[in-house]
């Protein structure tokens, strides 16, 4: 998938926030441009007060680091900015240096379709100052929202208990990108379908849908309306049964139905987009088995997510596929993953890495100091906990101690000989060179339902999950907190 060639028709540059062109611009006046940095990406909190976030978004990443560039186009846009005082925003040699800037960053990341956790890193960014400032913005617009909208999508797919759920939100999604990236994420979380057909044309996503009430309004009866669409579509209807009256609506499916199996053809079921869904389901279900079809779907549609299905579900309603538009691509209840990018280490003149921290009055904020991977253990293919270490350091095999970064009370003993552990963030980019394949999307979304599968039920509970441990390696503890002290001291000794 080529986003920027596709959609944006050449340079995203200019897609960032203007105080990181004039951050750029001060870096490279005060000749820190090229001094390298490490940034990692990361949240702070699951969103919908769920247990866990599934990532999305890492081959836009990749394609518009691969594409990172200032185009001719951006530096004339640039050349005539004009300050506040009327003079060029921008000096010539620094607008030379842009359109000859090439990317050069080593990227890690998790892959897409990974279970991942509040304050690990989601991405970790190493290279010249400038380049990972610029990064900041479009990385966090990409995976913030594809993130967001792969976890909902996995939400509604586990309340749904495996039955499909057609992603309906195109009418709704935010804008244009919004709908396809949110349609492209919510295949990520286990959707089976989308109705926006350039999703599945830019993203090889299964395309389906049914029929709207324009469609049987526009008959002078509901019944001819059915018929109709059974001689346009003799193998795959699913007749809307709610236009004028539900079980009448039913009735009339089953007629046509009834008229289809006669020339040896199905139907595939009906849709109910109103009223109790509960009620007229299982009305449904009785009288397509009544009349034998017991064969035929029952989809249901109308405002739902994975509270109201959860709800369907207990009240043992007959639905056996869910369309969902709304609530799915704007994330109804949590408009933002919150995801944030920090600077954690920078290069020293004696070229080792200095680990930085910043304080915050809230504990929560404060940083993880230093450049660091993630691994995961697993016990018998389950995952047991997620430990945040210094990259460079060895991890004693006999055993340590991960501590939780927001409650250093909460600790977990680790004995790395009893599990299995994978690595979780992934060379992506070295140098600036792509050194990673994307895996097409069907494999990303076998990924997502694997990875899902590796945690507990008490971690994808809805309502009050269990959580998962993750926390910092003892090394990288007692590092963060020599280095909190130091800085307070600093603060102490300037006042
Ligand atoms: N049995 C049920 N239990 C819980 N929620 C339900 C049940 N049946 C329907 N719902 C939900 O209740 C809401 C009903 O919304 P609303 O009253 O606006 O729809 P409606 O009047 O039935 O249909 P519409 O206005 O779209 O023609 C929807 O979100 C729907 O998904
Ligand atoms: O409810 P959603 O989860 O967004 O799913 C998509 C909805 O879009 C369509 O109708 P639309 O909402 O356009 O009109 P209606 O509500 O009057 O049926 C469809 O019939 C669904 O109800
Ligand atoms: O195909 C459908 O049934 C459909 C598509 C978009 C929105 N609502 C329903
Ligand atoms: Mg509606």
């Amino acid at each position: 998938m080529k986003i920027t060639k596709d959609l944006y028709q050449g340079s995203l540059a200019l897609l960032t926030d203007f105080y990181q062109l004039t951050m750029a611009y001060a870096y490279w006046k005060s000749g820190k441009g090229e001094q390298e940095a490490v940034f990692n990406l990361f949240f702070r909190k699951h969103p919908f007060q769920g247990g866990f976030t599934l990532a999305a978004g890492l081959d836009y990443v990749i394609d518009y680091c691969s594409n990172f560039r200032f185009g001719k186009e951006d530096i004339e846009y640039l050349s005539q900015m004009k300050a506040p005082d009327g003079s060029p925003q921008f000096e010539k040699g620094f607008l030379e240096y842009l359109s000859e800037l090439k990317f050069s960053c080593d990227i890690d990341a998790v892959e897409e379709g990974t279970v991942v956790f509040p304050n690990a890193p989601m991405v970790r960014v190493k290279g010249p100052l400038i380049q990972c400032q610029l990064l900041e913005t479009p990385l966090l617009n990409i995976l913030n929202f594809q993130s967001l909208i792969a976890t909902k999508a996995a939400r509604i797919n586990l309340a749904a208990k495996g039955e499909p759920v057609l992603e309906f939100g195109l009418r709704r999604a935010q804008g244009i990108d919004g709908a396809l990236a949110a349609s492209r994420a919510a295949y990520i979380g286990g959707c089976a379908s989308t109705s926006n057909v350039m999703a599945g044309k830019l993203f090889g996503i299964p395309v389906s849908g049914t029929h709207a009430h324009s469609w049987i309004m526009s008959f002078e009866t509901e019944l001819e309306a059915f018929e109709a669409y059974a001689d346009a579509f003799p193998n795959q209807c699913v007749f809307l049964v709610d236009t004028y009256d539900t079980i009448n609506g039913i009735k009339n499916a089953i007629k046509v139905g009834q008229a289809l199996r006669k020339k040896g053809k199905e139907m595939m079921g009906i849709r109910i987009d109103s009223g109790d869904l509960a009620y007229f389901s299982n009305q449904a279900r009785e009288l397509l088995d009544e009349a034998g079809f017991p064969e035929a779907k029952i989809v249901a549609s109308n405002d739902l997510d994975e509270h109201i299905i959860t709800s369907l579900k207990g009240q043992e309603a007959s639905i056996n596929v869910w369309g969902v538009g709304t609530k799915l691509v704007t994330a109804f209840d949590q408009p933002a993953l919150g995801a944030v990018y920090k600077l954690s280490a920078i290069k020293t003149e004696n070229g080792i890495f200095q680990p930085k921290i910043k304080i915050s009055q809230q504990s929560l904020k404060i940083n993880i100091p230093g450049i660091h991977n993630v691994k995961r253990y697993y016990s018998n293919d389950k995952a047991v906990a997620d430990m945040i270490y210094l990259e460079n350091e060895e991890i004693n095999p006999r055993g340590t101690v991960i501590i939780d970064p927001t409650d250093p009370t909460r600790r977990k003993r680790i004995m790395p000989a009893f599990y299995q552990e994978e690595d979780l963030l992934k060379p992506i980019f070295k140098k600036g060179k792509a050194v990673y394949q994307s895996p097409d999307i069907q494999k990303i979304r076998e990924r997502a339902q694997k990875q899902l599968d590796s945690f507990d039920k008490t971690h994808k509970r809805l309502v009050n999950p269990h959580l998962y441990p993750v926390g910092l390696e003892e090394n990288l503890h007692h590092l963060r907190m020599e280095l909190v002290l130091q800085a307070k001291k600093m603060e102490n000794g300037n006042a």
